[in-house]
């Protein structure tokens, strides 16, 4: 049997790998998550992961009690290939060679490894331009295609890697990049400061919430301050949002008196419509007509990269042309939402 692909959920538990069952071993180390792989001779894993080559899902325990993690981990082995990328791979080098006997072979993630996946072919071929599926409750972007991305056509793009904070990288060609742009409004924000709105105790209970939540309770949206006429003067629409948690000024009231469910959805649209503009932006700024957007905050969640979408429908009349939200979703196909 072939090298089959594993990946590893760390959780809570401790993790213990032995060099008979891993040949090789890459963990990403960034600011909010860790992400491991690793390849097994003893393989259970499905024949399309190993085809294709990538995880079906990497997501696995916070970066922030690292040390402990790697003091508990039971795996010791020192002739497997160990590949580390993200920030981390550098903070914590010292450490693992000291409690692990481990050398990592750094890579920096942004941009080098990330182009790889978006230029690798497997990621595209078994996109359809038919597929089409309504998406619920969001009645503005109601169509999402499966797209074929043509790679003799695939540069100049702006990848945008929603992280903990976001950066924002144009892309003229194969091995050639810049950083041009970033936020440190990001994934790490929703999640830090909505754990203090909320009290909720980790991020999926916090993405749950901002589901079942209404933003327009604290939102103050443009039909709020314009009432019901006047704002498509100034190509606005009356739900726009005019001032994220605005509506929180002017009521007489504290944290409590609002549901952590609305809350949760002003939050989560605030980020994510401050990241679409400024995708947006750069995207313009260079004269770029493709926009891929990746990272975890929008791997797990519609609603954020809905509304990063929304951000461009809202705006489409400035720049027809742009295509704007290919979402990058591992090992799965490019979605790019069309308004209706
Ligand atoms: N299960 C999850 N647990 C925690 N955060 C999650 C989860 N799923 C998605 N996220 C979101 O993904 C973000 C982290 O994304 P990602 O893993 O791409 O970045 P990172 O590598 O940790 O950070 P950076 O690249 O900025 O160093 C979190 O801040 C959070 O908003
Ligand atoms: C620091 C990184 C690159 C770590 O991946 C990321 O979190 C980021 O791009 N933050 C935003 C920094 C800024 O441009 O303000």
């Amino acid at each position: 049997m072939g090298d089959g692909i594993q990946v590893a959920k760390l959780e809570e538990k401790e993790l213990r790998l032995s060099e008979d069952e891993v040949s090789h071993l890459a963990l990403d180390i960034g600011g909010s998550l860790i992400k491991m792989v690793y390849f097994s001779s003893s393989s259970s894993c499905s024949s399309d992961d190993q085809e294709n080559g990538f995880i079906r899902d990497g997501t696995n325990g916070s970066s922030g009690n690292l040390e402990y993690r790697i003091n508990s981990f039971g795996w010791s082995g020192t002739t497997v290939g160990k590949k580390t990328e993200g920030g981390g791979a550098f903070k914590f080098a010292d450490l693992f060679k000291e409690k692990l006997g481990i050398i990592l072979d750094k890579e920096i993630t942004l941009p080098p490894s990330l182009l790889k996946v978006i230029k690798h072919s497997s990621l595209w071929k078994n996109v359809s331009n038919e597929w089409q599926c309504t998406v619920k409750p969001l009645p503005i972007w109601t169509v999402k295609n499966y797209v074929q991305i043509d790679h003799k056509d695939l540069y100049p793009y702006l990848l945008v890697n929603v992280g903990s904070g976001v950066s924002m990288i144009k892309v003229d060609g194969d091995n050639e990049f810049e950083r041009v742009s970033g936020t440190s409004v990001g994934g790490g924000t929703f999640w830090g400061l909505g754990k203090l709105l909320t009290k909720c105790k980790s991020f999926d209970e916090l993405l749950e919430l901002s589901h079942q939540g209404n933003n327009r309770v604290i939102d103050m949206l443009v039909g709020d301050i314009y009432g019901g006429t006047g704002y498509s003067k100034i190509g606005l629409t009356s739900t726009t949002i005019a001032s994220s948690f605005g509506k929180a000024v002017s009521e007489n009231k504290e944290l409590e008196d609002y549901r952590t469910e609305d809350v949760a959805r002003s939050l989560l649209r605030m980020i994510s419509n401050n990241i679409g503009q400024i995708a947006y932006l750069n995207a313009l700024r260079f004269g770029l007509k493709r926009i891929f957007f990746g990272g975890f905050f929008i791997r797990q969640s519609d609603e954020a990269f809905h509304t990063i979408f929304l951000f461009r429908t809202t705006y489409s009349y400035l720049t027809p042309e742009l295509s704007f939200g290919f979402r990058l979703r591992l090992p799965s196909q490019a979605i790019k939402y069309t308004a209706t």
